[in-house]
């Protein structure tokens, strides 16, 4: 018998789709910086870096300066903590978000309320991912804040959802297809936005 609170993938799949175009806000503004946002391990990296090389346009990875800058994210949490790596975060996201740019953010770049403040008027796309897809690509323990794992995971991305949904122009879920094909579909998107 099917459940009707346990919708089939198909099912599942239709609302999905439904829900991009649901999700779709703000329509009118500038297409650069177009910004992508999420939680840990949703794709934004690999996903933003493919956009930008489609769309022609500079890529810029915040956490990639920062790194360039300061050196390793691991360690400036260790050695000056959290509150000292969202300074120096806030500083590379303020400029990033004034160039003509794919823009990458980290996971928690969000919450800075001067950040939130500068995406209202930026094009953002939100990549969400399920539990189950992102536990296979949290390997390599470069980020600081899973010392617990997929359970500190869970906790971070229910903590930030609200304000994933708040900022974003429109989402795009990256548990079930390859990064090629989600880039595709950002890429389409960018194209018929009206
Ligand atoms: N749609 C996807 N399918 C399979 N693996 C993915 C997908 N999106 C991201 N990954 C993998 O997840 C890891 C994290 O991706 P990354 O772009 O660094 O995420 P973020 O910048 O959001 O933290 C990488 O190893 C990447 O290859
Ligand atoms: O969500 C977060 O607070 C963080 C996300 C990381 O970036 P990714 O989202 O690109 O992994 C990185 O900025 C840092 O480890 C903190
Ligand atoms: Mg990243």
């Amino acid at each position: 018998m099917r459940d009707a609170a346990k919708p089939t993938q198909q099912h599942q799949k239709q609302q999905h789709q439904e829900q991009q175009h649901q999700e779709q806000q703000h329509p009118a503004k500038p297409l650069f910086p177009l910004v992508f946002i999420g939680p840990m391990a949703a794709g934004k990296t690999r996903i933003g870096r493919l956009v930008a090389r489609t769309l022609d346009v500079p890529f810029v990875d915040t956490d990639a300066r920062i790194v360039a800058d300061h050196g390793a994210i691991k360690e400036i949490f260790e050695q000056h903590g959290e509150e000292h790596f969202r300074a120096l975060e806030r500083e590379v996201v303020a400029q990033a978000l004034t160039e003509k740019a794919v823009v990458s953010l980290g996971g928690g770049a969000v919450l800075d309320p001067d950040t939130q403040a500068d995406l209202a008027r930026c094009s953002v796309v939100y990549l969400s991912v399920s539990a189950q897809a992102v536990r296979r690509r949290l390997g390599g323990g470069k980020r600081p804040l899973l010392r617990g794992g997929i359970a500190d995971w869970k906790r971070i991305y229910n903590q930030r959802r609200p304000t994933y949904e708040a900022l974003a122009s429109i989402r795009f879920d990256t548990s079930h297809r390859p990064l090629d094909a989600i880039a595709d579909a950002v890429v389409t998107w960018t194209t018929t936005r009206t």
